[in-house]
């Protein structure tokens, strides 16, 4: 495991992005076939996600960023170029349950409990009850949940119920974390205690390679080793900005000058993708 990058507090040190590529994504291109209405809605795209490193992308409303983690996903076919995960097919990564998954919007089942949302991806496979209810009390305590294993998640806000997504998607310690704008509907001071969250989740889970989608600046500068920058549509990539900030990241990050230049740089590479 010594290709995995250290996040674990030890240094303030600045964590390189190298090692082998966790994620390969070579000169994608997709198009929605519709006849006299087909979208290109992404074009020769390539980009990597090293083991265990965090990656953002970022662009313009429509650039394909969703489209993209589809298909890193397994869930679309490319129509063109290649995607490896791992070193196998997107499809072949799915069938073997290498994803987590985090949309939007939390999807949860209203009639089963907290723990039993969080459990489900285990039972589903067949796993013991003393199995399960192990890694649910693990995976309550590690999203700060434990006191509501026994609600139901329409009475819990909006950020503890994206904290149950997030749980359930780590249920099987998927060795692929993909998040598709996960705290997008949440407020700003919600939005900001979920990504510190996210930061001290993913030093625990150690292994856990992460593409995240975010329409956020701050929160990209925060999360990331590297920001990819997609065009609008059709989706290309603009700039690819690499975020050199210590780990671990706290709070007062945000307020350090190299913080704010990073937010500057990306904010330019960002305008300019939407003029491009
Ligand atoms: N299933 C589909 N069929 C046809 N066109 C699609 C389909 N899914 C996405 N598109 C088109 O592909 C383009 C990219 O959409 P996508 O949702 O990937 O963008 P996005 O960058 O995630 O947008 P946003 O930031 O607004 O969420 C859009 O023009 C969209 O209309």
């Amino acid at each position: 495991m010594d290709d995995v990058p250290d996040r674990s507090g030890a240094g303030m040190v600045a964590v390189p992005v190298a090692g082998p590529a966790a994620i390969t994504v070579d000169r994608v291109t997709k198009v929605f076939d519709g006849g006299d209405r087909s979208v290109t809605a992404l074009e020769d795209v390539s980009f990597e996600v090293p083991r265990g490193g965090f990656v953002s992308l970022i662009g313009p409303s429509g650039c394909g960023k969703s489209t993209l983690l589809r298909l890193v996903a397994g869930l679309l076919p490319a129509s063109g170029g290649e995607i490896a995960v791992g070193g196998i097919a997107p499809r072949e990564a799915r069938r073997k349950r290498q994803f987590g998954i985090v949309f939007q919007q939390p999807i949860l089942f209203d009639w089963r409990t907290v723990a039993q949302n969080v459990g489900l991806p285990m039972e589903l496979l067949g796993r013991s009850r003393a199995e399960i209810d192990a890694r649910v009390t693990e995976l309550l305590g590690l999203v700060g949940l434990a006191d509501f294993a026994d609600h139901r998640p329409w009475e819990l806000s909006g950020g503890m119920q994206q904290r149950v997504s997030i749980a359930r998607a780590l249920t099987l310690a998927p060795p692929y974390l993909l998040m598709d704008e996960p705290f997008g509907a949440l407020d700003m001071i919600t939005r900001d205690r979920m990504a510190d969250e996210l930061l001290r989740i993913w030093s625990e889970e150690i292994d856990t390679t992460v593409l995240f989608i975010t329409h956020s600046i701050p929160e990209a500068v925060l999360l990331s080793d590297r920001v990819v920058v997609l065009s609008a549509r059709p989706g290309r990539v603009a700039a690819t900005v690499e975020i050199d900030l210590p780990r671990p990241r706290s709070a007062e990050v945000r307020e350090t000058p190299e913080f704010f230049a990073l937010e500057s740089e990306l904010r330019r590479q960002l305008l300019a993708a939407e003029q491009a």
